[in-house]
């Protein structure tokens, strides 16, 4: 699945927070039109679930995904809103067997080695690093690549414009997430032109 969707959309992934419901289309028309399409909204606030929706029934050409899932209720609540993959900060054996038992694109979240073996016993081999720069960043993952080349991660936490390049040119990086597509600022603004400028620039 993310090898078709890399094919549509820029390997950088919005970490979204989203506030006001009624900046969820908007947002994710303006990062769309930057060419940036996976978009992962974080369940981190109460119009979470209700952007999702908004975004799957609005912005058809947006892959939209849940972030911040912490537990199988959380992941079948964004499902049934819409959430086409699930992104976890961390995982727990429930999260895993939920995960497994739906059978989608979902990214159990790893900063150890350890972390990456139990992860990858149940059956994932795309997993979210995070987070990201103070587990270690580039050297980190190049360190857990060499044993467990198989795993590719989308690393998280601490990178912005300036280093996602550097992340990116890394064998097992499929793609970067972060929150600086979508600054508070530009939000609460509702600047979607800069946002999408930003989008445009990766
Ligand atoms: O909400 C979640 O599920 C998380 O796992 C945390 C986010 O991925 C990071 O907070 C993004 O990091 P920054 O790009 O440094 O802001």
């Amino acid at each position: 699945m993310w090898d078709e969707w890399l094919t549509k959309s820029k390997p950088v992934m919005p970490v979204i927070v989203i506030d006001d419901i009624d900046t969820a289309v908007p947002m994710a028309q303006a990062l769309v039109a930057g060419g940036v399409k996976l978009l992962e909204v974080t369940l981190r606030t109460p119009a979470a679930l209700a952007a999702i929706s908004e975004i799957s029934r609005n912005v058809p050409e947006a892959i939209i995904g849940v972030g911040t899932v912490t537990s199988p209720d959380q992941l079948h609540a964004a499902l049934n809103r819409g959430a086409q993959f699930a992104v976890s900060p961390g995982f727990t054996p429930n999260l895993l067997a939920a995960a497994s038992e739906w059978g989608g694109p979902f990214l159990p979240g790893v900063a150890t080695p350890s972390e990456v073996m139990q992860a990858r016993e149940a059956g994932f081999t795309k997993m979210k690093f995070f987070p990201a720069v103070p587990s270690g960043g580039r050297s980190m993952l190049k360190a857990i690549g060499a044993p467990m080349p198989e795993v590719s991660f989308c690393p998280t936490g601490g990178i912005s414009a300036e280093t996602y390049h550097d992340f990116l040119a890394l064998d097992n990086v499929f793609a970067v997430g972060g929150s600086w597509l979508t600054p508070p600022d530009l939000m609460s603004a509702r600047n979607w032109q800069a946002i999408k400028d930003l989008a445009s620039d990766i």
